[in-house]
């Protein structure tokens, strides 16, 4: 289990979040909520050690989660990554591969079999020489969630991984988030789609800063969260 205790951080100044308190229980696919500005990204990259929290804790399975942090795959928000970096799709794959081999060995076979089940995966095997410039923003998004298959990770974190994407990638994405279920990983994901899409979560976390409400879409949804979290009225969920 990957407890959040106490989670709060702080950018000059800026509170991005405050006294942040939740679990995730593996096998669970849990969202993560909340307008613009609330803290969504800060609350991965924190829980990551890339941004300093002024106080609080995280732990994975009973351990600090910073010293298990090869055990998490981090897709960041497209916005984050350098595209014109000089590297082929099959090579960004084979980064996570060669994190756990170490950079100055050729890749073994075993390493060659594993990114190419990824690249299978995502149905992005026959562009795996291509720059990963010259992809569709959905591919770009796909080349990333290969990589954290090849990873082998047992938490992963998708900060907005349906960010306009194509529909194609947003189904390929769903089923492999439940492969990833059913393999018991950890999941969390920062979306901003506040569609039908929701339903697929198992839990959800509305934040504003701090939390404003966790469990079933249906619990967390409610008119009263929502205009809590946003300041205006959202008829979401009512069937
Ligand atoms: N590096 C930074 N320096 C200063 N302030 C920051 C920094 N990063 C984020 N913030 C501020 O912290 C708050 C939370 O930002 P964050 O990006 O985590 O929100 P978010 O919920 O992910 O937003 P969005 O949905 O727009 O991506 C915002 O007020 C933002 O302006």
């Amino acid at each position: 289990m990957l407890v959040v205790r106490d989670l709060t951080v702080h950018y000059q100044g800026v509170c991005a979040l405050e006294r942040v308190n939740f679990s995730l229980e593996s096998g669970q696919l849990v969202g993560v909520v909340g307008p613009n500005g609330a803290g969504k990204s800060t609350l991965l990259k924190s829980m990551l050690g890339l941004v300093t929290s002024q106080r609080g804790s995280i732990r994975y399975d009973g351990h600090p989660l910073i010293q298990q942090r090869q055990k998490v795959a981090y897709v960041p928000q497209r916005s984050q990554i350098d595209w014109n970096y000089p590297i082929t799709v099959k090579n960004v794959v084979m980064l996570a591969q060669m994190q756990q081999q170490g950079f100055w060995q050729f890749p073994t076979r075993q390493a060659r079999q594993m990114v190419k089940r990824a690249l299978m995966q995502v149905d992005l095997w026959d562009l795996r020489d291509r720059h990963i410039r010259e992809l569709s923003g959905g591919q770009q998004q796909r080349v990333f969630l290969a990589r954290s298959l090849a990873q082998q990770a047992n938490i992963f974190f998708f900060d907005e991984p349906f960010n306009g994407v194509d529909q194609k990638t947003k189904e390929i994405f769903y089923s492999i988030l439940q492969e990833l279920k059913e393999q018991n990983k950890t999941l969390l994901i920062v979306s901003h789609d506040l569609g039908d899409t929701l339903n697929y979560y198992d839990q959800l976390i509305l934040i504003n800063r701090s939390i404003l409400a966790t469990g079933l879409p249906k619990q967390v949804l409610t008119p009263e969260n929502f205009y809590q979290a946003y300041g205006h009225p959202l008829n979401l969920l009512s069937a």
